[in-house]
């Protein structure tokens, strides 16, 4: 249904009037589909790329290469003109949902309004449709008289599914949609989305930084690094048997609610991430993760690795030949 070809986003940053401005490569030669039903997730650290390519997706960042098709068409070649039918299949919801719904409507009001600008209807229709949003997203019949400051973060986010939902889009970009809730919060709305995707037959590009969120609603896992790939495949297999380095390193650094595996986890000293995203106006030369990996060598410095097939994922890593599966710890 979706498919990102070898997308590249650049910013051209100015600083004065008389400085030649400055281009930071944000996305470069991305390409992932997403299929009726599925979820791809994007993972990486903060700055990697994440968010520019579902904004590019949902036209609101730049294409400087590449395509992006949905049902075949390219979206990214359409110009200012998106089909109106692409704006309704394909929604979004983003970390703090406070910022973009209107303080002043109520919850009933957010959704009929979407509801309308979509799929026009008469009052009484539109109504008992708001009503059944509502009851999907697990809201009482009450919060529709509610306004956004009168409810939790969590309800809050469901008001922004419900949004989503009552365009009947077939795509939603979730962009960090849990970050900003506390952990029980956060698993509530996972399952929600769980549940509404095997109701409506959705798909989702699901953006985190945290890769076991990541695994746990993904059909397939994308891990970004300073806007590139560096490995893909099916969940499973990039969370449990990660491949490249920056994967292993992100793996061993995500904190767990499962004592026994965070302990784990902490033990392994040599895999935790450290140090700093280097920055995108000057990534360093070659494999771009070397400067922080710990299996790296002369020969890293010197290339820039492309994804090769690796059982049913693929990765981008000169080394992976040599590197030690002992030290994987999911
Ligand atoms: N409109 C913009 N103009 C200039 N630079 C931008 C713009 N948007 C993003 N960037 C830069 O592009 C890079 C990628 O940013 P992006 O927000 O996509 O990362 P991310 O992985 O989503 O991070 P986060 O999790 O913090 O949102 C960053 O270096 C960021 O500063």
């Amino acid at each position: 249904m979706l498919s990102v070809e070898n997308l590249s986003v650049d910013f051209h940053l100015r600083r004065g009037m008389f400085t030649p401005p400055r281009t930071l490569s944000a996305v470069r030669n991305v390409s992932f589909t997403i299929a009726p039903g599925q979820t791809y997730g994007l993972v990486g650290e903060s700055g990697s790329g994440k968010s520019t390519i579902g904004r590019a997706i949902l036209r609101l960042a730049p294409v400087t290469a590449g395509t992006i098709r949905f049902d075949g068409e390219d979206i990214a070649a359409a110009g200012l003109h998106t089909p109106l039918r692409y704006r309704r299949d394909v929604q979004a919801i983003f970390q703090d949902p406070m910022s973009s719904l209107n303080p002043r409507q109520t919850v009933g009001e957010t959704i009929a309004q979407a509801i309308r600008r979509h799929r026009p209807m008469d009052a009484a229709a539109c109504s008992r449709e708001v009503a059944r949003i509502i009851d999907s997203v697990g809201l009482a019949a009450y919060h529709a008289q509610r306004r956004p400051h009168e409810l939790s973060g969590g309800q809050r986010q469901r008001v922004a599914i419900a949004r989503a939902l009552a365009v009947r889009p077939r795509l939603i970009i979730c962009d960090e949609p849990v970050s900003a809730l506390d952990l029980s919060t956060q698993a509530q709305v996972i399952n929600l989305l769980v549940e509404l995707q095997h109701e409506f037959g959705l798909s989702y590009l699901f953006i985190a930084h945290n890769l076991d969120v990541v695994r746990h609603v993904s059909h397939r896992i994308g891990v970004l690094y300073l806007g590139r790939l560096v490995e893909t495949g099916p969940a499973a297999e990039v969370h449990d048997a990660p491949r490249h380095p920056y994967t292993r390193m992100l793996v061993a650094s995500t904190l767990v609610a499962d004592p026994e595996l965070q302990a784990r986890r902490s033990r392994a000293r040599r895999l935790q991430l450290r140090g700093e995203l280097p920055s995108p106006l000057a990534p360093p030369p070659g494999c771009a993760f070397h400067t922080r990996c710990r299996w790296a060598q002369e020969s890293c410095r010197q290339h820039m690795p492309e994804l090769e097939a690796c059982g049913d994922s693929q990765a981008a890593c000169i080394r992976l030949a040599e590197i030690d599966d002992e030290e994987l710890i999911a």
